[in-house]
């Protein structure tokens, strides 16, 4: 299969949150990725940087607060949307305020797999309880297909680019990434 075309791209935010070994992502309610989890993000406005989308997205959707730092870009296509999404992808482990549930998404914390080893694990058998905190491990299962990809290495420090085209139903065909740190 060939890449798919596009002639536009459309700014997107995707901010994840970690405090004490626990990664927040949100169940989204509606819209765009709908019934998966994810971090907390969505269009960037006109007149508006990334960086500041990212922040108003994440006080709109988990009702905090955070000074994020940019880690990452992601391309994603699929025959489903008229043009590409150029998704900048934030990150900061402190936030203000307090987690709470938006008309878009319902905050819940996921415990995080302690090696890319373990990660890989928590993939091939889903539903997996962290027995100290009494957690659900990261819910790959029920995230979009690439963030299985790049996810455990983003946990663990490192900057990516990258691309991923999904076919209609939902499942990824084609993909590259890079790390850049
Ligand atoms: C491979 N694909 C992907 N992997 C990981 N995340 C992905 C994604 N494709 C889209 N996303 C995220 O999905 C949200 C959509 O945002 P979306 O709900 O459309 O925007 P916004 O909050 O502005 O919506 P409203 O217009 O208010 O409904 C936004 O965070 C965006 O980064």
């Amino acid at each position: 299969m060939d890449w798919l075309p596009f002639q536009k791209a459309k700014l997107y935010t995707n901010a994840f949150i970690r405090r004490d070994g626990r990664l927040l992502l949100g169940y989204k309610k509606r819209g765009l990725g709908k019934d998966m989890y994810n971090g907390f993000g969505g269009k960037v406005d006109p007149g508006e940087t990334p960086a500041e989308a990212a922040v108003r997205e994440l006080q709109e959707e988990a009702g905090i607060t955070a000074k994020l730092k940019h880690r990452a870009t992601l391309l994603f296509m699929s025959p489903e949307i008229p043009e590409a999404a150029h998704i900048e992808i934030y990150y900061a482990e402190d936030y203000e305020g307090n987690v709470t549930e938006s008309e878009e998404m319902r905050p819940e914390w996921f415990a995080i797999p302690d090696s890319e080893e373990r990660h890989k694990e928590v993939i091939q058998t889903p539903k997996q309880v962290d027995p100290t905190t009494g957690l659900r491990f990261i819910p790959y299962d029920q995230m979009w297909e690439d963030d299985k990809l790049w996810l455990p290495a983003f946990l663990s420090g490192h900057d990516f680019v990258g691309r991923a085209d999904f076919d209609s139903q939902g499942h990824m065909q084609k993909w590259w990434f890079a790390l850049t740190s």
